[in-house]
């Protein structure tokens, strides 16, 4: 059997006393898009950190079609990842930052013009970036995580700052993306959105996953999402078992 998109096991990680993630495990399957849902603090940006070899587990694993990260032969090309547009220098505009980037991983400009497109990025291609709103910011994010074609999108909070339009097109964008038989796996702390966009769904709270399965499944019983959400986060009692 061939291994899982993205498959975490046993995954942890502690700050000195602080248990960000604890005993983590679930898996993210082709053609499907993944919510990973969590409160504010949860523990979803530093499990997406672990899996992008930006931080090291202090136990278990976290694995990209078999192997770590880092230990993929050109793993921008594998993984497109959105964490933050931080490293992006001000002075740049959109097309530099672009084809600096595509530069290190060995991508043509014409893909440089195919994912400004594509994210409707193209229109402010030749501002800088720190005239940028936030919803701009996070297009641009998305367009470098598109840069290599990837087959497995990793995304953190993806829609924060983006306005209702761009919220519907980042769904339909994703939801496409899937559809090719490719991999998302998207971080929120926004269950409705979460809902609208996702076919399957971790949820964690403090560290802990507390929930996985297909939304359908998360919704039997006759209960909403949401109350499975706020149980989850506030209880920890099972439901689906
Ligand atoms: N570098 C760090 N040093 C110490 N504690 C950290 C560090 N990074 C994260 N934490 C702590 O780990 C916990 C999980 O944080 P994390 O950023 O992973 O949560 P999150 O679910 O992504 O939250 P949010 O939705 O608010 O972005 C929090 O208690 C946070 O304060």
């Amino acid at each position: 059997m061939s291994a899982a998109p993205i498959e975490i096991t046993g995954l942890a990680k502690r700050f000195g006393s602080v248990d960000a993630v604890a005993d983590a495990t679930f898996s993210a399957a082709p053609a499907r898009v993944t919510g990973f849902l969590g409160p504010n603090g949860a523990g979803k940006s530093t499990t997406l950190r672990m899996l992008l070899g930006l931080i090291r587990p202090s136990e278990g694993t976290a694995l990209i079609l078999g192997k770590r990260y880092q230990e993929h032969r050109r793993p921008a090309r594998l993984v497109g990842a959105v964490l933050d547009i931080a490293g992006a220098h001000p002075t740049t505009t959109a097309r530099q930052h672009l084809r600096t980037y595509g530069a290190l991983s060995g991508v043509s400009s014409k893909r440089v013009d195919e994912v400004l497109d594509e994210t409707g990025t193209a229109e402010y291609a030749d501002r800088r970036i720190s005239t940028f709103s936030t919803g701009m910011r996070q297009r641009l994010s998305l367009a470098t995580a598109l840069l290599g074609d990837p087959e497995i999108l990793v995304l953190d909070e993806p829609s924060n700052g983006l306005d209702p339009a761009g919220i519907v097109w980042l769904r339909t964008f994703l939801r496409a993306f899937a559809a090719s038989g490719r991999t998302v796996l998207l971080s929120s702390h926004a269950l409705g959105e979460v809902e609208q966009t996702a076919d399957d769904m971790v949820l964690i709270d403090r560290g802990r996953v507390t929930r996985t399965g297909s939304l359908c499944e998360l919704r039997s019983k006759g209960q909403s999402l949401e109350d499975v959400f706020l149980r989850a986060t506030h209880e920890g009692a099972p439901l689906c078992n």
